[in-house]
Order: C-alpha cells, then sequence, then structure tokens
C-alpha cells in the first residue's frame, strides 16, 4: 500500500522565532484535526532541523526532512550538510533535486543520483523532485524529459532501495507562479511516471510508490489533484508557511 503524504518545504523561509511559532502552530492543529492516515513531512531549512527534531515526537504522524544533503559523507566542502548528519539527528525524509537546486546550483541527474545513494545508505528517505520547463511542455518531449530524470538519477537502486523513495513531481512553470497544473496534466503525468516505474521494477513496485504533486498546490485545488487515482499526496511550498491553509491542505488529502 502506498503511503498519503502531505509535506511542507519551507525553503529559504523564517527566522528562529517564526519557524519555532509556525511549527507549535502545525503540530497543535495536526494533532487536534488529523485522524486519517496521511504522514505530514515539514521541511524547514537545516539550521532548524535538531530543534525541529527535538519539539516534534518519533514516530507521530509529523515526521521531519531535510531540503537538500551533499553527495559526500564528509570533508572539505564549506557550507554544505552530509546525510550522516542528517541522519545523526534523526531526521526522516531528505528533498533531493528539487528545480531550485538544478537551476541555481546546477545539480545534474548524474549528481543527483549520488545524493540518492549517500541518502540511503544513512536510512534517510528522499523525496525525489522532478519536473520539466515551461518551454519544454509548450515545445518539447516533456513526459519523456521527467522519466529521464528518473532513470538518470534513480533506475541503477535495487527495487528494495527504490521502495524508500518518495517521487514529487513539480512541473517548473507552476512552482511559486499561481499557475497550478490541472488536476487533468498532474494525473496525466504521475500515470506515466507510474507507467515507468513499472518498465523497471514491475506493477507491484510501481503501485506501491508514492508520488507527490508540487507547484501552487493550496488549500483551494488540493481536494481536486488528491483525487486523482496517480496523486498520492503534495509537496507544499507556499501555502506551508501557513499554518491554517497547510492544514487544511493535509486534511483534503486524509
Ligand atoms: O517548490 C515547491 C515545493 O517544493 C512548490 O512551491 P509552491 O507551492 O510555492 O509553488
Amino acid at each position: 500500500m502506498r503511503k498519503k503524504i502531505v509535506a511542507g518545504n519551507w525553503k529559504m523561509n523564517k527566522t528562529s522565532e517564526e519557524a519555532q511559532a509556525l511549527l507549535s502552530e502545525v503540530v497543535n492543529m495536526v494533532n487536534d484535526e488529523i485522524t486519517g492516515d496521511v504522514e505530514v513531512v515539514l521541511c524547514p531549512p537545516s539550521i532548524y532541523l535538531s530543534a525541529f527534531r527535538q519539539y516534534v515526537p518519533v514516530g507521530g504522524k509529523i515526521s521531519i526532512g531535510a531540503q537538500n544533503c551533499h553527495e559526500k559523507a564528509s570533508g572539505a566542502y564549506t557550507g554544505e550538510i552530509s546525510a550522516p548528519m542528517i541522519q545523526s539527528i534523526g531526521v526522516d525524509y531528505v528533498i533531493l533535486g528539487h528545480s531550485e537546486r538544478r537551476q541555481y546550483f546546477g545539480e545534474t541527474n548524474a549528481q543527483l543520483a549520488e545524493k540518492v545513494n549517500i541518502a540511503l545508505d544513512n536510512g534517510l528517505k528522499p523525496i525525489f523532485c522532478c519536473g520539466e520547463s515551461r518551454d519544454l511542455r509548450e515545445n518539447g518531449d516533456y513526459i519523456g524529459f521527467v522519466k529521464d530524470q528518473i532513470t538518470e538519477s534513480l533506475f541503477h537502486l535495487s527495487a528494495e532501495s527504490f521502495a524508500n523513495v518518495v517521487i514529487a513531481y513539480e512541473p517548473i512553470w507552476a512552482i511559486g507562479t499561481g499557475l497550478t497544473a490541472s488536476s487533468a496534466q498532474a494525473q496525466d503525468m504521475h500515470f506515466e511516471l507510474r507507467q515507468h516505474i513499472a518498465s523497471q521494477y514491475g506493477d507491484v513496485v510501481a503501485q506501491d510508490t508514492t508520488i507527490l504533486y508540487g507547484g501552487s498546490a493550496n488549500e483551494k485545488n488540493a481536494a481536486e489533484l488528491f483525487a486523482q487515482p496517480d496523486v498520492d499526496g503534495g509537496l507544499i511550498g507556499g501555502a506551508s508557511l501557513k499554518s491554517r491553509e497547510f492544514t487544511n491542505v493535509i486534511k483534503a488529502r486524509q
């Protein structure tokens, strides 16, 4: 059975005080209002991971995720954080290959394959992001492009390892733009990606893979997106920075 997940990617937002306030609001609302079997993953800036881990009980409805890790375990990489460090403070997930990291930090599919490996080797579950640009959506083989991202960064994994990966389809043209993919566009791509996973790992693994949608998802469009058979949840940016709205998105998934 695949998991339903709603993850909040806070990106580079919130001071310490603001982060603590938002965290406590989200924790209270989730505890009071969420009764279903949806897993909530909070991905704050890395500087707050340790405090979040201490505040959020292990094994509850809320898990903690990092937004990135380096592909090496340790060494002279000033400013970076490693998968063993993230694991050592009890974090559960790590977002890898977000389009902002691909765009601004030049991350490649091959490098992401290494990041996926070191995350899995250290017991972290990757939330692997993929998605096409607007230009590709309008003029190119955008489905092939997204399938290639998955092939090149994930298909070297054994089926056993792949089972720990969550996929997040985030069309770049929908991120932070207010332009959500329609529920039909999201479903079409998620269906294609599940077929692609089946071609490598078989139907059982493909059916068990959690595929999240991300890109201007909010309390207004979440229910329709999550009603699609291949959309298992969301990776939420802007709307995860407001406790009431984020909780409403989670409610739409439970
Ligand atoms: O990039 C995203 C989540 O990782 C989506 O961001 P928005 O929800 O702000 O469009």
